[in-house]
């Protein structure tokens, strides 16, 4: 062997969610082999209060960590911060940025994604990913008046709720707001939760936290300077215990612009000049506030109108972070651009196996499952590339994870706690499907996908209590035809009638 090169049978890289389950799973299944973790950032991820609810949901709570917990936790993983910065997948060799080579048998990869941002060239704008980018927001939030919030998924829809003491204009591509997550009939539910005074917070945040700062002493300016990789994602909660507050008085004030996406991004100076020149065409923006003063930055939407604002959050999706393995190696990439993997979560290349928001399932998929890049499926892929990674070593055979039978997704948007289950919004169902549909006002709102007779998807917001319900008949594919108008009748408890 080289000198300076480490061997290792296993290496994982990333200390997010998905490498960190990974590396704990392949610490419990070879107890006297080293794991290696690389990871960019000073703080990893671990799952803490893991709550199997029922067959396919699962409930817990991730805390961010000094790399010693983990350590003391897994005596026989060790981790080392340092940002990968190449992969020669024929030699089985990572180097990293301070110089470090590593050998290992087999890796997985789960280094996670970035904000997919619409423009990298204003400083105006940005994106929301990891601590450091969460504070960079809430200090550019506490100063603004008006921000302009772009996109129409997870964080759009947590930002528009929690921002206070700022406008916010929301540009959204579709008819209705939430579209990643739910269609138009929830959408409806929610929007009046926008308007409403917020409800009183629960007592104060009790999860232990830990700031980078401490932790960036041991973060080298090379590993910052570079810019290949930042911290873990946020997730669940991230919010709470910051205060997400601007400058202004006002508490809660959104204003949505449906159908739209961004045309142009303009500075102050560009925006008057083209004013000055006559060359702007669209006209202002319908103000959400009389204060027309001038902005910062200016955005022009292809609706014809022209929001300014102190600064742009670009929640427009993520892009697998993937750049410091392509060069030199051959990995089939998805359309998304993430790693391909099969069904045993192997990528294109020999013994490189990758879990997470980095990679995308490229296997025949179950009729009732989709990737979403969630904490949840980060969990379950990072879990179950390293029970294949074993099986490999071992020579066992094994079946692809019974997690991937349906898709289920807990959380909480505006307040209300959201189930989403297999085909919630009828994805890949064309007309082949019939919707049930129960909504009482400011308490809940469910809706049911069916297709031929059979429940293959439902979204549920507020305590409905029906997902334990609605998950088994999804999963034992009950027809269901003749209980059609019993399902959802509010007088009958459905939960004994399928019993
Ligand atoms: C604001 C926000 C809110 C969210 N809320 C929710 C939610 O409520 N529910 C939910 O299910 N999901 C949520 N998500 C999504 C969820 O956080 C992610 O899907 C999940 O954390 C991905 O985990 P991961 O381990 O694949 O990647 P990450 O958490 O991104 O971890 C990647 C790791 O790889 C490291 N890394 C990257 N490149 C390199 C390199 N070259 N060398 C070494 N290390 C590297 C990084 O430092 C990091 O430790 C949210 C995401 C965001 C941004
Ligand atoms: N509670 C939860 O479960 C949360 C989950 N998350 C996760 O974190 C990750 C990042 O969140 P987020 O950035 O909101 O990503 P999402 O994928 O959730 O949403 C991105 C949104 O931006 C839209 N979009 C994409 N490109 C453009 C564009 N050029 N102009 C306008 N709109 C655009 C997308 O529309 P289209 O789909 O039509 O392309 C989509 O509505 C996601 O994986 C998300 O699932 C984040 C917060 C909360």
């Amino acid at each position: 062997m080289a000198a300076g090169l480490t061997t290792s049978k296993f290496a994982v890289v990333g200390g997010g969610i998905a490498g960190v389950t990974c590396a704990e799973q392949l610490a419990s299944q070879f107890p006297s082999e080293e794991i290696v973790l690389l990871t960019a950032a000073p703080l990893i991820k671990t799952v803490t209060n893991f709550r199997q609810v029922s067959r396919t949901l699962e409930d817990f709570r991730v805390e961010e960590q000094p790399s010693s917990v983990l350590e003391a936790k897994c005596p026989n993983v060790r981790v080392i911060q340092s940002v990968v910065t190449e992969l020669q997948a024929r030699q089985h060799i990572l180097r990293t940025e301070n110089g470090m080579q590593f050998h290992y048998d087999k890796l997985c990869i789960c280094t996670g994604a970035r904000p997919k941002l619409l423009s990298t060239e204003t400083p105006y704008l940005l994106g929301i990913r990891d601590t450091d980018s969460a504070q960079e927001f809430q200090k550019q939030l506490s100063k603004a008046r008006r921000v302009m919030v772009v996109g129409n998924g997870g964080i759009a829809l947590e930002l528009v709720y929690e921002v206070e003491g700022c406008e916010v204009v929301w540009a959204v591509k579709d008819k209705a707001i939430g579209n990643t997550f739910f269609d138009a009939g929830a959408a409806q539910f929610l929007i009046p939760s926008l308007e409403a005074d917020k409800p009183e917070r629960a007592g104060p945040f009790k999860r232990t936290r830990y700031t980078t700062e401490d932790a960036m002493a041991r973060h080298t300016s090379a590993d910052k300077g570079a810019g290949l990789a930042g911290g873990s994602a946020l997730g669940p909660d991230w919010h709470r215990g910051m205060s997400l507050r601007g400058a202004e008085q006002v508490s809660h004030k959104v204003h949505v612009e449906y159908q739209c996406e961004v045309e142009k991004i303009s500075t102050r100076e560009e925006y008057l000049q083209f004013q000055q020149g006559g060359q702007q065409s669209s006209t202002p923006g319908s103000e959400p506030s009389s204060d027309t003063g001038l902005w910062p930055v200016y955005v022009r939407l292809t609706n014809g109108k022209t929001y300014g604002c102190d600064f742009i959050v670009s929640a427009t999706g993520v892009i697998p972070n993937t750049k410091p393995f392509l060069h030199g190696n051959t990995f089939a990439v998805a359309d998304d651009l993430g790693l391909c993997v099969d069904d045993r979560m192997r990528t294109s290349e020999p013994d490189v196996y990758a879990a997470g928001d980095v990679c995308t399932a490229c296997w025949e998929p179950s009729a009732l499952w989709q990737q979403m890049r969630l904490w949840t499926q980060a969990r379950q892929m990072g879990w179950y590339a390293a029970q294949c990674i074993a099986a490999d070593v071992l020579g066992d055979s094994i079946d692809l994870a019974f997690c991937f039978e349906l898709f289920t997704h807990i959380t909480k948007f505006f307040n209300y706690k959201v189930v989403l289950l297999g085909k919630f919004n009828a994805q890949g169902l064309g007309q082949d499907h019939e919707l049930l549909v129960r909504c009482t006002p400011a308490q809940e709102y469910i809706k049911v996908v069916l297709a031929r007779g059979r429940m293959v998807g439902a979204v549920l917001i507020g305590d409905t209590d029906l997902e334990e319900t609605f998950e088994n008949l999804m999963l034992n594919q009950m027809d269901l035809t003749a209980y059609k108008d019993e399902l959802l009748n509010p007088n009958v408890d459905i939960e004994d009638y399928f019993d």
